[in-house]
């Protein structure tokens, strides 16, 4: 039997489309409404049949739900819950996709006291927003964590991870102020660091914009494909997620002073062992079968 027979989306970019797109390869018969505050998304959502229904409030998206999920940035999230709180089925379970966990959590459960709230995050995307980014194999062999509160309903957790096991992931449960933490090193923190280092090439006086972009065929391109990422999404996990990633921004800036030193005083045993070290890390991500140079990575189609 599936999870969930009528699931709405708010939100209907990237994730929200992505969703949308794998139900309907891998559960056809269930109903889908979706709503999205841009007309824009509306229309466009419209027109690639993202879903049964667009409603034209997400109070409306909602009425007839078993599963709503939110799929709008971190920091839209309570105005979104406090839009749909008068309009939520008793019994309907309300999950989100943020980047961030603990405030969105907290958020969800004021503004809807009472309902059933199991937070999520597909650890899984691209640099690229909107509907027509989406793509159904998204989640497939990538991690989608939740975080229920302590006491979630049990029953709800597991048709969540039921869902998201239906759309190809790997379901794990952390506690929200632990995935914070996690996430701050592996996906937040580097976004920084790609921002800066964007900014940084593109702001220096002896290299002109077009040396940038004419010589960015190496290490650099890597960085402004992350640093061409969403700035409203991310500027929303950088102010949810503050004391993890400045807690993990300090011990980045420790080991690079380490690491400057290392370079000034030619300690080259230093470079070398870190440099090994990584390589380990990286290899072992190839193992765990994470490796971003697989087929169906960021392939923007179905
Ligand atoms: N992009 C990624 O790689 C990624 C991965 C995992 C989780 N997430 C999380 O998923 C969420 C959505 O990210 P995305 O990449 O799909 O972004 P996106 O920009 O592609 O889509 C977000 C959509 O939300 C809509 N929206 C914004 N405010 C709204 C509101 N108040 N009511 C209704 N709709 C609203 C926007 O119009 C947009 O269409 C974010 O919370 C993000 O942290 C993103
Ligand atoms: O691959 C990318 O482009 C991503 O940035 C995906 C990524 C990540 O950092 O791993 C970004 C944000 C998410 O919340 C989950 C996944």
């Amino acid at each position: 039997m599936l999870p969930f027979a009528r699931v709405s989306i708010i939100g209907l970019g990237l994730i929200g489309s992505s969703i949308a797109r794998a139900v309907r390869a891998h559960m056809p018969t269930v109903a889908l409404a979706g709503y999205d505050a841009s007309a824009d998304v509306r229309d466009a959502a419209s027109a690639l049949g993202l879903t049964d229904d667009i409603a034209d409030s997400a109070g409306a998206a909602v009425t007839d739900a078993d599963l709503v999920i939110l799929c709008v940035p971190v920091g839209a999230m309570a105005g979104v819950a406090a839009e749909i709180a008068g309009d939520l089925p008793a019994d309907a379970v309300v999950s989100d996709v943020g980047s961030s966990k603990a405030g969105v959590a907290k958020a969800l459960a004021e503004a809807l006291p009472g309902a059933t709230i199991i937070p999520a995050h597909p650890v899984a995307g691209t640099e690229n927003s909107g509907p027509e980014a989406g793509f159904a194999s998204l989640f497939h062999d990538r991690y989608c964590i939740l975080t229920p509160a302590e006491g979630a309903d049990r029953l709800a957790v597991a048709r969540l991870a039921d869902f998201w096991t239906r759309l190809g992931a790997r379901v794990e449960t952390m506690e929200a102020g632990h995935h914070d933490l996690v996430l701050a090193v592996t996906s937040h923190l580097p976004h920084l660091i790609a921002y800066t280092i964007v900014g940084t090439a593109s702001d220096l006086e002896a290299v002109t914009r077009s040396e940038v972009i004419k010589y960015s065929a190496g290490g650099f391109r890597d960085f402004t494909r992350i640093a061409a990422s969403d700035p409203t999404m991310w500027r929303d996990v950088f102010l949810a997620n503050k004391d993890a990633v400045l807690e993990m921004l300090q011990r980045f800036s420790e080991d690079l002073s380490a690491l400057q030193r290392a370079i000034r005083w030619g300690d080259g045993d230093a470079l070398f062992d870190l440099f090994t070290r990584t390589r380990a890390v990286r290899r072992s991500i190839i193992e765990e079968g994470q490796d971003d140079s697989r087929p169906d990575f960021g392939r923007l189609h179905d």
